[in-house]
């Protein structure tokens, strides 16, 4: 996969250089090209913004600059344009298992009140484009939205992560995991600070393992994601005693 990223701030994308993303680059399985959209600004103060029409608060990222650096960065391709956005789709494990299947996003770093909204206009007509929220909250810019997006797409690539299974097994995961957080983990030592390991974890019974972390997963569901668990399906009798 190619992600490009289009900032006046590329800085903030260093994290992208270690841990799993950083091998995934390194290996060339994830070819992350940063770009400064200042360098497309050709004033002598680089300028990116302007005033917004209608009035109101703050500044609006001005599309010819937009536009100058999508053409180039896009040239006749069609990769997915990502703008990250409080007023965009919520992301979701699904969406970045759908946009981990795309060979090429391209991710439209906002500051400021925004970028002007012709510029998705203007893309929508070539390519996908695709305005994202991470979450019910205000950032200062689409920078650490995109830093969230590609650790959470990048792990989904092919040999990324170790154990492929873990995947499978992740909260929101399409299947069996689908609406259901994810519950304890524990690790050596059995007991530490008088707080034990749970017995049937260390029972070696893989079934009544697997019946322990389902139905911790769906109490951990039921107390901090209540919109989550009124959408399960398929829960047995004791499922159902369990959530009651
Ligand atoms: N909530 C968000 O995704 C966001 C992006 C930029 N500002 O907030």
């Amino acid at each position: 996969m190619r992600a490009d990223i289009v900032s006046i701030f590329p800085e903030y994308f260093s994290p992208l250089e270690v841990s799993l993303i950083g091998k995934a680059r390194a290996s060339g399985t994830l070819d992350v090209r940063l770009h400064q959209l200042r360098d497309w600004a050709h004033d002598v103060h680089k300028t990116v913004d302007d005033t917004p029409y209608g009035g109101g608060p703050g500044m609006v990222m001005k599309p010819e600059i937009w536009g100058a650096a999508l053409d180039d960065i896009a040239g006749d391709g069609s990769p997915v344009l990502v703008v990250p956005t409080p007023s965009g789709r919520p992301f979701t494990q699904a969406m970045a298992q759908e946009l981990a299947a795309e060979p090429w996003l391209v991710f439209a770093c906002g500051r400021y009140e925004g970028i002007d909204s012709r510029v998705m206009v203007e893309y929508g007509r070539r390519m996908r484009v695709v305005e994202v929220s991470i979450g019910d909250y205000v950032l200062a810019g689409g920078e650490v939205a995109v830093l969230v997006m590609i650790e959470a797409i990048g792990r989904l690539l092919p040999g990324v992560l170790g154990n492929a299974n873990s995947v499978v097994d992740d909260s929101f995961a399409p299947g069996a995991m689908e609406n259901l957080l994810e519950g304890p983990v524990y690790t050596k030592p059995p007991v530490w600070r008088e707080h034990a390991v749970p017995d049937v974890l260390l029972s070696g019974h893989h079934g009544k393992v697997a019946r322990w972390r389902r139905d911790q997963a769906l109490r951990r569901t039921v107390d901090n994601r209540p919109d989550l668990a009124a959408r399960l399906t398929g829960l047995d009798k004791h499922d159902r005693a369990l959530l009651d």
